[in-house]
């Protein structure tokens, strides 16, 4: 991709529909569906489907094609391939913890929206060069957490992020008041035990107060 072009990845509502997207680990993919409409009926219409487990890409594809009022997106891209592979499943977002040349350009070919990972300035700059304007900052706690997004507010007004890595109900209304944070991402929202259990409700409960925030 050339510079100054507007890569798919600029989409610029990613960021705006939920104050939280919840980044989802899946073992079972009989949990697919259940989570996707638990998110939904808590308010939450957005998963990122972490593609760390063997059952992540067929949730992608079963949510896809079974709760259509929900925004699926394939997280942990971490390879070229995956971005492919995720696209191919249905997924209609992707999200990578890091932003490498090679797999920014995997996700771009996707047309996809994207949220490739940043955590320094110099990585926000060069996504800004390559068009991207939302990115997601990870991980947020480790590396400077608000303090760092608010830095770089002043000089890169341009660049909006997606805090996720270690944000609680306890620290996202801190990000979410940043004016260059559009949402924050979390793991809370589905616990692996409410998940074990499939405690649906439990999960739609957290989906509302997050909803809240
Ligand atoms: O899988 C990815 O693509 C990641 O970059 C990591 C996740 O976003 C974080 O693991 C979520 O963080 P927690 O809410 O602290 O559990």
């Amino acid at each position: 991709m050339s510079e100054n072009t507007t890569p798919a990845g600029t989409a610029p509502t990613l960021l705006d529909r939920v104050p939280v997207v919840p980044v989802v680990v899946l073992h079972d993919v009989e949990h697919a569906v259940p989570v996707a409409r638990a998110l939904v009926a808590g308010g939450l219409p957005v998963i990122e489907l972490t593609l760390r487990t063997p059952a992540a890409l067929e949730a992608v594809e079963r949510i896809a094609a079974e709760v259509p009022e929900i925004l699926v997106g394939a997280g942990t891209i971490v390879s070229p391939r995956q971005a492919k592979e995720a696209a191919d499943a249905g997924a209609q977002f992707l999200v990578s913890p890091g932003s490498t040349p090679s797999l920014l350009a995997a996700m771009d070919d996707t047309g996809l929206p994207s949220l490739p990972g940043v955590a320094t300035v110099s990585e926000v700059l060069d996504l800004l060069e390559r068009g991207w304007q939302e990115m997601k900052f990870f991980p947020a706690e480790a590396s400077g957490g608000q303090g760092f997004l608010r830095a770089v507010s002043s000089p890169v007004p341009a660049a909006r992020f997606c805090p996720t890595g270690g944000i609680s109900p306890d620290n996202a209304p801190g990000y979410l008041a940043l004016p260059n944070v559009g949402c924050v991402g979390g793991s809370w929202i589905t616990p692996a035990d409410a998940l074990e259990a499939g405690d649906w409700d439990r999960v739609a409960d957290l989906a509302r107060a997050a909803a809240a925030l």
